[in-house]
C-alpha cells in the first residue's frame, strides 16, 4: 500500500461545506501523527529489549513476536516520515497488530503474570491515537479479550491469589478507561470552541477568511481530482458608512446580520458564505461554472436590494456589488482567485454600484 501524501497546503485539515456551516474533521491528524512515531519508536525499543529478556528465560514464541513487531514498527515509522493523508488506516495498522501481540503475550501459557500490566495502556494510547469514537470501540473489544483471557486463566490454575491481583489490574484498567474518554470529550470539545474561534466571524457566525482559505483547500483539491469548476462571489455592500453614520454602529451590525442571514437562505446546501471583513462578504460556490455563478450573484443581488431591515420605524434598505471568478488554473489560489473577482467587484463599483459583474 502507497501512503498518499498530503499536499503541500494542509489539506487534511478539512472543512465541509454546507450554506456556511463549517465542520472540522481530523484537525488533530498532526498531533496524532507525532504520538503515533513516538510509539513506534518505544514500540522499537522495548520490543528488542524485551525480546532479549524472554530468550534469555526460553519464551522463544513471545520473542519472536516481540521482534516481528519491533521490524513492522520499523516499516511503519518509514511509512510515516512525512504527512499521510490516510493516517488513521496506518494508526490502526499499527494498533491492531501491537495490542493482538500483547494479547497473545498474555495467553502464553508461560508467561510471567505481570504481563498482566500491559493491556493498561490501551486505552490511553487507543484514545490518542483514535480519538473518542474509535478509540472508545477499539479499547472496549481489546480490553474485553484480555479479560477474557485473564478469566481463561484464573479458572485454569483455580488460584486464587491470582483473582486479587487480576481484580486490581481490571479495576485499574477500568478508571484508566473512564479517564481516558473523560480527557479526551474535553480536549475535543476545547479543540472544537478554539478552531470555531479561529475560523469563523463572532458577528454573523459565517465563517471568516481563514475559514475560508481552509474550506478553499479541501474544494480546489475536489475540483482538480474531479475536473469539476469552482466559483467564487466576492459582494461589497453598497454606502455602508451611511448606514453607520446615520443610525449607529450597532444597527450597522444588525444590518450585517440581517444580510449574511440573507446570503445564506438564499444559497445552496453545498455552498459556502463567509464575511471577510467589514462589510465585504464571498461566497464560494462548488461544481458552479461562471454562468451559472453569474446567475447566483444576480439572484442575490435581487433578494438584497428587495430585502429589508427596520430600525426605530425606519426601514433600512441596502444593495450589493458582486464580482464572479471561477478557478481556471492548476496554479490558481485563493488570493489570486479573489484578486479577479475583487478587480470586477471595483469594476462594478465604478459603474455605479448595485449590480454584477463577471467578466
Ligand atoms: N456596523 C459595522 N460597520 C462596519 C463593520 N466593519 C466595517 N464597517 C463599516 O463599513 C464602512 C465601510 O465604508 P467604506 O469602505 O467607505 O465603503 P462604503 O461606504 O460601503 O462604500 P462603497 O463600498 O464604496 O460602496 C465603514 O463605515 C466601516 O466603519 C462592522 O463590523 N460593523
Amino acid at each position: 500500500m502507497i501512503p498518499r501524501r498530503a499536499a503541500d497546503d494542509d489539506t487534511f485539515r478539512t472543512a465541509s461545506l454546507g450554506k456556511g456551516d463549517l465542520t472540522l474533521l481530523s484537525s488533530s491528524a498532526p498531533h496524532r501523527r507525532i504520538v503515533l512515531r513516538a510509539l513506534l519508536w518505544l514500540t522499537i525499543g522495548c520490543g528488542v529489549f524485551s525480546a532479549c529478556v524472554n530468550t534469555t528465560v526460553g519464551n522463544y514464541p513471545v520473542a519472536v513476536a516481540e521482534i516481528a513487531m519491533a521490524g513492522y514498527a520499523c516499516m511503519l515509522l518509514y511509512v510515516t516520515r512525512e504527512r499521510v493523508l490516510d493516517l488513521n488506516r496506518w494508526i490502526l495498522a499499527y494498533l491492531i497488530p501491537f495490542c493482538t501481540t500483547m494479547m497473545f503475550a498474555c495467553w502464553y501459557r508461560r508467561a510471567e503474570p505481570t504481563v498482566f500490566v500491559w493491556p493498561i495502556l490501551i486505552p490511553v494510547i487507543s484514545y490518542l491515537l483514535l480519538g473518542r469514537r474509535t478509540g472508545f470501540w477499539f479499547t472496549t473489544i481489546f480490553l474485553s479479550i484480555a479479560l477474557a483471557i485473564f478469566g481463561f486463566k484464573i479458572t485454569e490454575t483455580g488460584d486464587l491469589y491470582a483473582v486479587a491481583a487480576i481484580a486490581n489490574v481490571v479495576l485499574c484498567a477500568a478508571c484508566i478507561f473512564g479517564l481516558s474518554h473523560a480527557y479526551e470529550v474535553t480536549r475535543e470539545q476545547a479543540e472544537d470552541r478554539l478552531r470555531a474561534l479561529a475560523l469563523r466571524d463572532p458577528l454573523t457566525g459565517q465563517c471568516n477568511r481563514a475559514g475560508m482559505a481552509e474550506a478553499f483547500q479541501r474544494q480546489r483539491a475536489q475540483a482538480r481530482r474531479y475536473g469539476t469548476p469552482l466559483a467564487i462571489v466576492l459582494i461589497d455592500l453598497d454606502h455602508f458608512k451611511q448606514v453607520n453614520d446615520r443610525y449607529g454602529h450597532e444597527t450597522g451590525d444588525k444590518v450585517l446580520i440581517a444580510f449574511a442571514e440573507c446570503l445564506t437562505s438564499t444559497l445552496r446546501e453545498s455552498d459556502l458564505a463567509c464575511r471577510l471583513g467589514g462589510e465585504e462578504f464571498a461566497l464560494m460556490l462548488p461544481r458552479t461554472e461562471i454562468k451559472e455563478a453569474q446567475r447566483t450573484a444576480e439572484r442575490l443581488r435581487h433578494a438584497i436590494a428587495q430585502a429589508h431591515s427596520e430600525h426605530n420605524g425606519h426601514r433600512i434598505s441596502v444593495t450589493a456589488t458582486l464580482g464572479v471568478a471561477e478557478l481556471d488554473s492548476a496554479k490558481d489560489d485563493l488570493q489570486s482567485l479573489l484578486a479577479r473577482a475583487d478587480r470586477r467587484l471595483y469594476q462594478g463599483k465604478s459603474a455605479g454600484r448595485d449590480r454584477v459583474v463577471a467578466a
